[in-house]
């Protein structure tokens, strides 16, 4: 009989583990059974008395059901607390609060190239040659912020109005967003779920950069056009005669030079560090500021489009 009973126990003992494996599979080791004690020392739940079993028909573990539903319902408080944590605004102006973990886009389905240069460099015009010729999809991140800025009831309008104006780099939240959800939209429409993006003019700021790397897609490699402010500034006073951008005129534009200089300049160092830049002289025709792009992005790429 004395060995029997530890044979009975162990039975019974694995049936309520299979059980409790069954209801409970994402319960953490903190919940797995305790080590195994005497028999006739152990405490019997049903009874709340200590010592043998004085019932044995009754399972001596049958506290462990309770405990993986307690264990269960924890872990989905805590998750739901998490994802209102994430859903939090994080000042007063309701900014959306930065994601956190993996990247929304592998880069096997969303290839990413950055598009930098200072204002007027040529960015948005070798962008286009791009697009006709290798299927991109063209996102300007200045594009994208003046039409937040004229949509009707955008909290961030105004905000975005005042940036622009002042050359200033409106809040990484606001535009990691913007391109987040034009990615999202090319993407979802696109049969085979992949998508090839040029991103103009962004990230300007090195905060930006690391944000959009670690929540939205990693980019492959910056494409950085290089040109003195003294041809910048002799496009942009001739595209501001019909641009009608509030920011394509002489106080604005030193403005948004002095910007480049000092906290977009870091963004493209930044990137040569890691060997991620192409670097493309602009100051020449715009066709042959194309032809010394396609052999940039050939050579770094070989002739993958
Ligand atoms: N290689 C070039 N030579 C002369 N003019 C150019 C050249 N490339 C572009 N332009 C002209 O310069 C102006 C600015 O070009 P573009 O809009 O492409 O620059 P950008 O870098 O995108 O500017 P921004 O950052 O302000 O949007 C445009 O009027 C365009 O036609
Ligand atoms: O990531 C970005 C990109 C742009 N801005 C603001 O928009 C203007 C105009 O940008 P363009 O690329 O010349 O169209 C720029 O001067 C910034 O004020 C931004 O804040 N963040």
């Amino acid at each position: 009989m004395a060995q029997q009973i530890p044979r009975f126990i162990s039975r019974r003992f694995r049936q309520q583990a299979s059980l409790f494996c069954r209801f409970s599979a994402p319960v953490p080791r903190p919940f797995a059974p305790p080590p195994k004690v005497p028999a006739l020392r152990r405490t019997y739940a049903s009874t709340g008395e200590s010592g043998p079993n004085p019932n044995p028909g009754q399972n001596p573990f049958k506290i462990w059901p309770f405990v993986a539903i307690f264990a269960a319902g924890t872990g989905a408080y805590v998750l739901m607390v998490n994802q209102r944590i994430d859903m939090a605004p994080t000042d007063k102006k309701q900014i959306p609060a930065p994601k956190k973990g993996t990247p929304t886009f592998s880069p096997d389905k969303v290839t990413v190239l950055f598009v930098l240069g200072g204002p007027g460099a040529g960015k948005g015009t070798q962008c286009a040659n791009l697009v006709r010729d290798y299927n991109f999809t063209h996102l300007s991140a200045g594009d994208l912020l003046r039409a937040e800025q004229d949509r009707e009831g955008s909290e961030f309008g105004d905000l975005i109005k005042d940036y622009i104006k002042e050359g200033r780099i409106v809040p990484m939240e606001v535009t990691v967003q913007l391109l987040e959800n034009a990615i999202t939209d090319v993407v979802r429409a696109a049969p085979s779920g992949k998508g090839k993006f040029l991103i103009d003019g962004f990230p300007r700021k090195m905060d930006q950069a690391i944000k959009f790397e670690e929540t939205v897609c990693p980019s492959k490699f910056v494409l950085f056009y290089d040109c003195p402010e003294e041809e910048m500034q002799k496009r942009l006073l001739n595209r501001g005669k019909t641009s009608g951008r509030s920011d394509d005129n002489a106080e604005s534009i030193q403005k948004r030079f002095k910007t480049f200089v000092e906290t977009s300049m870091p963004v493209v160092d930044y990137f040569a560090s890691q060997g991620r830049v192409v670097k493309v002289v602009a100051t020449k025709s715009p066709a042959e500021v194309y032809k010394e792009t396609k052999e940039g992005l050939e050579k770094r790429l070989g002739k993958i489009f």
